[in-house]
């Protein structure tokens, strides 16, 4: 990718979001983007960041989830959060509302381009940006990545995956797709995808 491109590319005020469901390969894409000199603002990690560093967000959470939601040290204890978020909607829902708003608003105070996010569609985060890319890969492959990624079983992978929407429809509502099942390579799917973006396609 020549740097002229990259930095046609910057002046662009476009915002775009990248999604796939876990273990598509997200991740994976934007460490390829960084190599690009493109920065990409990752949800999940914000999460996780605001839930360690907000006062407001850690009072709401122990509220819904008590006190054991953070340890004797201060630290999230993810496995509790994990547990009550996957026990039933109603939970999921309760979480996402307390802290999707903080993430949207953490986003837009970053003034970065480029969005990482697993639940885009979901959450609605897709009116923070104007393209979506959709990272997909046949669903047997996104298991085995993550049971190697986290050393979590087969079922926990598919109950996260249940929370999420279904690959197909994700990528109905996306404006362009990155193939990541190791045929085509990443890089050259991206070089495509950039000019488009930077040519307004
Ligand atoms: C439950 C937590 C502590 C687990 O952390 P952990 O590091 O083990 O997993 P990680 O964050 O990498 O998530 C694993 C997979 O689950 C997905 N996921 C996370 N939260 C949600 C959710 N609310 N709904 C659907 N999928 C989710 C992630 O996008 C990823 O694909 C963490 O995911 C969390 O705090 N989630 C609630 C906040 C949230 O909705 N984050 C998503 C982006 S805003
Ligand atoms: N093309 C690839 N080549 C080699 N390894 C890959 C490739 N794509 C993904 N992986 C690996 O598969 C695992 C899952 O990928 P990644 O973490 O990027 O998924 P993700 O979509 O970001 O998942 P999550 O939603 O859980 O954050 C990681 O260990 C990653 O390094």
């Amino acid at each position: 990718m020549p740097t002229a491109w990259i930095i046609l590319l910057k002046k662009n005020d476009m915002k775009i979001g990248i999604t796939g469901g876990i273990g598509s390969g997200k991740s994976y894409v934007c460490s390829q983007l960084k190599l690009m000199g493109i920065d990409v603002y990752d949800c999940d990690e914000a999460a996780k960041r605001l839930l360690r560093t907000s006062y407001s967000l850690k009072k709401q959470m122990c509220s819904l989830i008590g006190n054991e939601t953070y340890d004797e040290n201060g630290i999230l204890n993810k496995k509790v959060v994990a547990d009550f978020l996957l026990a039933s909607e109603e939970n999921a829902g309760k979480i996402d509302a307390i802290v999707h708003p903080v993430v949207a608003q953490d986003y837009k105070a970053s003034g970065c381009q480029w969005m990482e996010c697993a639940i885009i569609f979901e959450s609605g985060f897709n009116m923070l940006v104007d393209k979506v890319v959709c990272v997909v890969a046949p669903e047997e492959l996104r298991v085995s990545r993550v049971m190697k990624r986290d050393g979590i079983s087969r079922e926990q992978v598919l109950q996260w995956m249940s929370k999420q929407f279904p690959q197909d429809s994700v990528l109905k509502m996306s404006d362009y797709e990155i193939i990541n099942d190791g045929t085509v390579g990443i890089d050259t799917q991206l070089k495509k995808i950039l000019l488009k973006i930077k040519n307004n396609q």
